[in-house]
């Protein structure tokens, strides 16, 4: 039955897009080019801030319908032309053609880790691909460049029919057989057993009967069924629909040679994505397919097994893994445990790429999720005990200049997702393709080998394939589980340092879109409203800015432009025009629940920025009276406010050490931003005394302490406003914390369900709110209210139980009181800074 409803969906849904197919006759025809033509100028006229350009090209287009045959090719035939203009009109927002410089001489970003992985840092690379540009894919690929009329006439057909075909071999016959799964059967039945206290041997052949069905069932719902013919026709109807909805979709050529090189070494490619949307995995499949690189098998949470799409993420490489596994049972749940494991490892055997998301979900905040180690330490033990020789891990960003997806606000203020079903999925589609999102990027990073990486952080001991003891350990987080956060003691050090270094560099290579420099600056330093102009000059520094960090953007042009073409794109809801005094002054719209999603916008930019945002915020709360500290109080305050934001930002590579880090943040400071006097700093003199001092005195003199560092702040006036606009980027999950642990009064003598906690946290937020305690409206949150919830189980104050489906909140005995809820208020207040000043 559902295969026969799949077949008159499939089959409207090519009657819906190409009726010619079934009707002939020149009205329809017409009627087909009317939409294309009418799709293509809404995308070049949202696209451009001046619609005169295209209006113009409208009758133009009205005459195409009266070409020959003959002229419709001369015109496919001009086509490479017309990419290279679209091109540029892709990073110009001004309408005028820019230098092709503009889209060619852009930097590769993502490149591996120098100092855990110089080799992979070094291969796959060279000077070719760090000179090729960026292309928009939906324009740019191999047959548009192809000679013969029927070709070109259907060149996403031949496109899509040319690329590489791979056989995907079907894994499923052989895991039940597996070792592990049986063995898992045999002990979850014992267990079963054990638990009911009845020995009899027919009893007992029952469980193991029944056991036997769950694992054959967990097995079918799991498998992917992918399919090259499947891939094929969905990337043909992705060049039809991807245009209707997104002007481009932009990657960097050089990183797809590094991918396409990657992928003939033979070796698996564990593509693991930024999750922003449901579009991730089929962007990313259809940047592979189109490039002749293989596409992964896709761990998809089971929310997604729903009628007809469920089969078809099925035949496009997905295959089902739980979301959520009962805190309780779901831990003792061997035999799902089993058929994950040997499920994968038979794909990373059977040569498949696979693909997951290590934060789990998609980001309601915009900023990237800690990750979830479930997954991963599948594919680390599969290298472990020497299923594979290696890995080549790729981080990949993925950045859209406006949410596609998702109804983040609602999740933000405390309601409960929304789970997909058949019905919200059509209906989504149907609102994504009648609605401008602007430009896609994918940034696909430099692969990283995972043997060097485990030979990095295990400190070069990597013997050949030494297998490691596994002794399983439950790692229950409070969100998704992904399938499973069990993760063996011993590598579980190497599955979290990993996780962290691969989102760190895929939070680090985002490229950054209009929208996201534009709600950033309005949120942290233009909250009052400003005008274009002034507006215009800051975008101009936050460039400049990036440049030197050597971060992309997603736009280039005037900033002017630029930012007209943002707040067409964020809407009247998230930013107001006014005019003043005859000037047009940009508002944001900081009431809730609006400024969720502005802030969602913004904090892209947050990850570039949050280390630097910690400094001012030390700065801000300490007393610098005087003008002067130590480095050391700096940095020591600074440590303690990483501490805070655990959850929030991962401030510096696994394998650096923080307080280097904020050491080196200082000294940029200084050197480039100008906060604290150079010559204060350490002088070169300073540097040698302190040197001659440390040879003087034996190390393990306890008369000798090096002198400590003085840091003079500067007093000028662009000093103190950089103090205070970095800090205010924290402020917001700040003032989360300080409410959230106000209101762990109520837990004393008491045990709240989480839900309810957190309901309740959330009404007291926007009760502070009213009263004018916090000052920022993008506070109320409730994914900081879950972060500082974890926070306080580290710092051992508070217990969580689970129960049934529920997990409950204790404080812990020590802290079970008023002067101990009061302490940690204060732990948390003396970082809170008031709002920024008015402008
Ligand atoms: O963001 P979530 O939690 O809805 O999860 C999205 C995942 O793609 C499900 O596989």
């Amino acid at each position: 039955m559902e295969g026969f409803i799949e077949i008159v969906f499939f089959l409207g849904f090519l009657y819906w897009f190409w009726p010619d197919i079934f009707l002939e006759g020149a009205s329809r025809a017409n009627k087909m080019v009317d939409i294309v033509t009418s799709r293509m100028c809404d995308a070049l006229n949202r696209f451009s801030p001046s619609h005169k350009q295209y209006n113009g090209s409208l009758s133009t287009i009205n005459d195409l319908k009266r070409f020959s045959a003959d002229q419709r090719y001369r015109r496919i035939l001009n086509r490479e032309s017309e990419v290279k203009a679209r091109e540029n009109q892709l990073y110009d927002i001004k309408e005028n053609v820019p230098p092709v410089t503009n889209v060619k001489n852009r930097p590769l970003m993502g490149l591996t880790c120098y100092s855990c992985a110089p080799v992979s840092r070094d291969s796959l690379i060279n000077q070719a691909s760090k000179n090729l540009g960026l292309k928009n894919i939906l324009n740019e690929y191999p047959a548009i460049r192809k000679k013969g009329v029927f070709t070109r006439t259907f060149a996403h057909f031949t496109q899509c029919y040319e690329a590489t075909s791979y056989n995907y071999a079907h894994i499923g016959s052989t895991i039940l057989e597996d070792e592990r799964v049986q063995i898992a059967v045999e002990n979850m039945t014992a267990q079963q057993v054990q638990d009911s206290d009845r020995w009899e041997e027919t009893y007992c052949e029952q469980l193991l009967e029944k056991n036997q069905r769950r694992a054959k069932m967990l097995l079918k719902n799991m498998q992917s069924s992918m399919s090259d013919l499947l891939l094929k026709f969905t990337s043909w109807v992705l060049y039809k629909l991807l245009p209707c909805f997104l002007s481009s979709v932009v990657v960097h050529a050089g990183q797809v040679k590094m991918i396409k090189e990657a992928g003939q070494t033979g070796l698996p490619l564990i593509f693991l994505p930024l999750h922003r949307s449901h579009l991730d995995y089929i962007m990313i499949s259809f940047i592979l397919l189109n490039n002749n690189i293989r596409c992964p098998l896709i761990a998809a949470g089971d929310n997604l097994r729903m009628p007809i799409f469920g089969s078809l993420l099925r035949g496009l490489g997905a295959f089902y893994i739980k979301r959520r596994v009962d805190p309780v049972l779901g831990q003792r749940d061997y035999v799902y445990k089993a058929i994950l494991h040997s499920y994968m490892n038979a794909g990373l055997k059977a040569g498949h790429n696979v693909e997951f998301f290590l934060e789990g979900g998609r980001t309601r905040t915009g900023k990237p999720l800690m990750p979830k180690y479930g997954i991963f330490s599948v594919v680390l033990d599969a290298f472990m005990d020497g299923t594979i020789e290696d890995a080549l891990l790729v981080p990949v960003s993925i950045n859209y200049e406006k949410l596609v997806d998702g109804n983040f606000i609602r999740e933000q203020l405390g309601q409960p997702k929304q789970m997909e079903t058949f019905g919200s999925a059509m209906k989504s589609i149907w609102h994504v393709l009648n609605s401008n999102y602007g430009m896609a990027r994918i940034d696909l990073n430099q692969p990283i080998s995972l043997r060097e990486l485990v030979k990095t952080f295990h400190n070069g001991k990597l013997q050949n394939h030494v297998v490691f003891p596994k002794n399983l350990r439950a790692n229950p987080s409070n969100s998704s589980l992904y399938g499973t956060d069990v993760v063996s003691d011993e590598h579980k050090h190497l599955v979290e340092k990993i996780s962290k270094h691969v989102l760190y560099d895929g939070a680090r290579s985002t490229s950054v879109m209009s929208t996201n420099a534009v709600a950033f600056l309005l949120l942290h330093k233009f909250r009052q409203g400003v005008s274009v102009d002034r507006l215009a000059t800051a975008l101009d520094e936050l460039r400049d800015d990036l440049d030197n960090k050597q971060k992309d953007l997603g736009f280039s042009g005037s900033s002017s432009d630029v930012i007209l073409y943002a707040l067409d794109l964020l809407g009247s809801s998230l930013i107001k025009k006014e005019t003043k005094d005859g000037k047009c002054i940009i508002k944001p719209v900081i009431r809730l629940p609006n400024v969720i999603e502005l802030n969602y916008y913004s904090n892209t930019l947050i990850n570039y920025y949050c280390l630097e945002a910690v400094i001012a915020t030390a700065l801000n709360c300490m007393d610098t009276q005087l003008g002067e500290i130590t480095e050391e109080e700096l940095v020591e305050a600074s440590l303690d406010i990483c501490n805070l934001l655990q959850y929030e930002f991962i401030f510096c590579k696994p394998c650096q050490d923080l307080e280097g880090a904020i050491v080196d943040c200082i000294e940029h400071l200084t050197i480039y931003k100008d906060i604290f006097i150079a010559s204060n700093v350490d002088t070169i003199e300073a540097q040698k005394g302190r040197k001659l001092a440390e040879q003087f005195f034996d190390e393990n003199d306890d008369n000798y302490s090096s002198p400590p560092k003085q840091l003079k702040i500067s007093d000028k006036e662009s000093a103190k406003e950089y103090i205070l606009t970095t800090s205010s980027l924290l402020v917001p999950v700040i003032e989360s914390y300080s409410v959230t642990a106000f209101c762990m009064d109520k837990l004393i003598g008491q045990q709240l369900p989480e839900r309810g906690l957190i309901m309740e946290t959330m009404d007291e937020m926007k009760e502070q709110l009213n009263t004018g305690s916090i000052y920022y409206e993008e506070s109320v949150s409730s994914d900081s209210v879950k972060n500082a919830l974890k926070l306080f189980q580290t710092w051992e104050i508070l217990e969580c139980q689970a129960e049934s489906k529920e997990r409950l909140y204790n404080l812990k005995q020590a802290h079970d009181n008023h002067d101990s809820i009061k302490a940690l208020s204060h732990r948390i207040d003396k970082y809170r800074c008031g709002p920024l000043p008015l402008e």
